[in-house]
């Protein structure tokens, strides 16, 4: 397996893009099997489709097993039908490969595949030591827990090889929200067939997928409404622009300046022409380039040429910090709500405001927000989907799985670098979501900008870093992703 450096180094497809390729594409279960039925509709046969889930597959095993013993367990549906496909296709490549088969293949697809392979089929995994496990024991069609004595089949065959590999997903793993056994192996990489499933980028078995790649089987676009975001190139400022025009930010802060300082540095390295920051109170660490403004907040906020606007951050809770956000969101303009400014909002505060809007919440913001709006869910997105629906905001609901909800649409992100997980690091988010915001006018734009900035610039400032040591790295990541 190679690793690229791309922004999309974690999410590039497995082969050469077919004819009707959706590479952003995420579908759940049930739209996986509407679009398998249009394609059978249009003529294309199962078969067809199972082959090149089967050879793609066979490629990536292929590579990482370097001609070294596969084994290959294969279920009773068509994930175990892809799994002999692949198989077969390794035994002609001249890999070594057995399949473990402790359930008989059922569907009529998954009956032709095994015919196909005329290898080794064992239906026990004694002994079964080897350099690449591949788990085809169910995919999308998982339809209860799977039994303890396959979960140890599992377990037992991943420590016995020294890489494992998922197809579509690993058995056990609810596809549409990532749900699964707390003893669910980890694996090396996750193939998924013909688009993405939910599970790739939220939710328990995110942590144990290892590098996921989309093997295309020329499944077109569905027109969903859950994608991935990938990083797109940013624009750089146009020939006659200025300061204003490319985006003046207002930073509001409140009782703990600190805060608020970084979110207005990293808005400022993060493409706004001005920042202004609106600050009753002074801070050590205020910089030269960095203009203050200590008119009262509704004065300040009355400058028709500000473009964008973000509250939360060293906010506080007191009474000071209610009347702060008020006028945040009487003041008309878009604006990126974090921190204490979720913790204070209500549905009554946003009633009389149609400025777009962005909430930044982290897990525990999400719960207050829920609570807040009456609203709930069952899952992450589920709650984040439900809060934009409530609040007609935009919901970027941060952490390991961040994912954005609109209306009903959601963007999912491929996963930062677990330091990100450091006190601050929110705050810088927040100023870069005001800038894109202040640059783009566009919320769903701005958001998924900032999470790419955010996760690159993290990238760069490498491991253990503080929050201002990443403010400042959104300079570098900014200029790679013009
Ligand atoms: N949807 C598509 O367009 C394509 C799907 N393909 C493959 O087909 C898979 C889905 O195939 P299926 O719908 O046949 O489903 P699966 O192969 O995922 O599993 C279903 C089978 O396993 C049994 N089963 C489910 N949960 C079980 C459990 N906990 N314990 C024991 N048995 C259990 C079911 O009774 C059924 O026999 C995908 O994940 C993918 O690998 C590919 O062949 C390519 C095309
Ligand atoms: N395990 C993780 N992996 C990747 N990113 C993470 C992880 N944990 C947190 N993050 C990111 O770090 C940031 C933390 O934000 P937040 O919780 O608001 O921090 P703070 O309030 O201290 O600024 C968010 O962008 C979040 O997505
Ligand atoms: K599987």
């Amino acid at each position: 397996m190679t690793h690229s450096k791309s922004p999309s180094s974690e999410t590039v497809t497995a082969s050469p893009p077919r004819a009707n390729s959706a590479p952003g594409q995420i579908l759940t279960t049930a739209q996986m099997r509407d679009a398998e039925a249009a394609l059978y509709e249009s003529g294309v046969e199962e078969w067809t489709l199972m082959q090149r889930a089967g050879h793609g597959a066979a490629d990536w095993i292929a590579r990482a097993s370097a001609g070294n013993l596969v084994t290959i367990l294969c279920g009773p549906g068509n994930n175990g039908g892809d799994g002999y496909v692949a198989a077969a296709a390794l035994k002609a490549r001249g890999v070594p490969v057995r399949v473990v088969a402790p359930i008989e293949p059922k569907t009529e697809q998954a009956k032709r595949a095994a015919a196909t392979f005329d290898g080794e089929v064992l239906d026990h995994a004694a002994g079964s030591h080897g350099a690449v496990f591949v788990d085809a024991l169910f995919g999308i069609g998982l339809a209860r827990p799977v039994s303890d004595d396959l979960r140890r089949l599992l377990t037992d065959l991943r420590a016995s090889h020294s890489l494992a590999v998922a197809l579509d997903v690993p058995s056990g793993v609810d596809a549409d929200t990532g749900a699964c056994p707390d003893d669910l192996p980890s694996y090396d990489l996750t193939l998924s067939f013909g688009a993405w499933k939910p599970a790739h980028f939220t939710g328990d078995a995110l942590a144990k997928l290892g590098v996921v790649r989309l093997v295309d089987i020329d499944v077109p676009d569905c027109g969903g409404n859950l994608r991935l975001s990938e990083p797109a190139r940013l624009a750089a400022p146009d020939f006659a622009t200025h300061k204003y025009r490319r985006g003046l930010v207002a930073v509001v802060g409140g009782a703990m300046p600190g805060a608020s300082l970084m979110t207005a540095r990293a808005c400022a390295l993060a493409g706004a022409g001005y920042v202004k920051w609106m600050s009753d109170h002074d801070h050590p660490g205020h910089p030269p380039d960095l203009v203050k403004d200590d008119a009262p907040l509704d004065d300040a906020l009355g400058d028709d040429r500000i473009s964008a606007i973000v509250i939360g951050p060293g906010l506080g809770r007191e009474d000071d910090a209610q009347a702060r956000l008020e006028a945040v969101l009487a003041a008309g303009k878009p604006a990126v709500l974090d921190a204490d400014a979720l913790n204070l909002l209500t549905p009554a505060l946003l009633e009389s405001c149609d400025a777009p809007i962005l909430l930044t919440p982290h897990e525990g913001e999400l719960a207050r927000l829920c609570e807040a709006f009456e609203v709930d869910g069952e899952t992450k997105r589920e709650r984040a989907s439900a809060l934009a629906k409530a609040t007609g905001c935009a919901v970027l609901a941060k952490g390991a799985d961040t994912l954005l909800a609109v209306g009903e649409d959601l963007r999912f992100f491929t996963p930062a670098t677990r330091w990100l997980s450091v006190a601050g690091s929110g705050d810088v988010l927040a100023g870069i979501a005001a800038a894109r915001l202040a640059v783009t006018g566009d919320l769903v734009q701005a958001a998924c900008e900032a999470v790419h900035l955010h996760g690159r610039a993290a990238r760069i400032v490498g491991a253990g870093f503080t929050a201002t040591m990443l403010a400042e790295a959104v300079h570098p990541a900014l200029g790679q992703m013009l």
